[in-house]
């Protein structure tokens, strides 16, 4: 399959199971949602893919390449872009630097050149990847605006800019419409759809059901470290087990 395959994650901290064997496929073309109570493990699998957090077993596979293993860095030159639930820009740079430090780590970039400082040859492909993830994003006018000065919907935008203008095959978004509001939702929400109809494989991780019903292709709902129910959203949502596990939350 093209895009990730995650096959038998494990996850404990002492005695507790976090991750406790998820099977999960982010195909590419497709928005996938993770949903799930509290607790569920949904953040600390998302950890486990990006590489930020060790895994006790199983395997994260992007397109024919296993990342099993990989730091961080490695996954992100490999093809994976993630954004975490906290807005983590330079808030000093403006817009079109930060989303410019993405399209720096396009993939392929000669490392050598980079490590050396040297100009890098492809440098209008920056510029040019960097206009370009602006524009779909619709924040062109906000280039020269440092970052820390905008509300918050904008600034996931930018984070999400920032990834994209890495280039990559996956992307992993944890609960990225957390503060925004019902516009800017719907703004997200139809950017994800276009990226994934250009071939990105998505993987949201998402309190918002509404949300994940409005974007998301397939469903998965993850309860105690593992993943109970998979379908459509609508009729994942829908499943009694949702409704109880919901209830009370968000
Ligand atoms: N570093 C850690 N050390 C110990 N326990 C942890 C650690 N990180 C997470 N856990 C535990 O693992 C379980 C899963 O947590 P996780 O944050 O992945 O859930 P979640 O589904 O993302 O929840 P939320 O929706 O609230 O973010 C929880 O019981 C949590 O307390």
């Amino acid at each position: 399959m093209t895009g990730l395959v995650i096959r038998g994650l494990r996850r404990r901290f002492g005695g507790l199971a976090a991750v406790d064997g998820v099977d999960l496929d982010v195909p590419a073309g497709a928005v996938t949602a993770l949903i799930g109570p509290n607790g569920a493990g949904k953040t600390t699998l998302f950890h486990c893919v990006t590489g930020m957090d060790a895994t006790d077993g199983g395997t994260v596979v992007l397109g024919d390449r296993d990342l099993s293993g990989l730091p961080p860095h490695l996954r992100a030159r490999a093809g994976i872009a993630w954004t975490y639930q906290r807005i983590e820009l330079f808030a000093g740079m403006t817009v079109a630097e930060n989303v410019r430090v993405g399209a720096e780590n396009r993939r392929g970039r000669p490392l050598v050149a980079g490590l050396l400082g040297l100009p890098d040859p492809r440098r209008a492909a920056v510029r040019a990847a960097t206009g370009a993830v602006l524009d779909r994003l619709g924040l062109s006018a906000l280039a020269d605006v440092p970052a820390g000065t905008l509300p918050t919907g904008t600034m996931r935008l930018v984070e999400l800019g920032r990834a994209l203008a890495a280039a990559p095959a996956a992307l992993l978004l944890d609960e990225p419409a957390s503060g925004l509001d019902d516009h800017q939702i719907a703004r997200l929400a139809g950017v994800l759809r276009t990226l994934a109809d250009d071939g990105l494989a998505i993987l949201l991780v998402e309190h918002d059901l509404r949300f994940v019903t409005a974007v998301a292709d397939t469903a998965h709902l993850m309860v105690s470290g593992r993943v109970l129910l998979s379908g459509r959203p609508e009729e994942v949502v829908a499943a009694p087990l949702a409704r109880e596990l919901y209830v009370g939350e968000a």
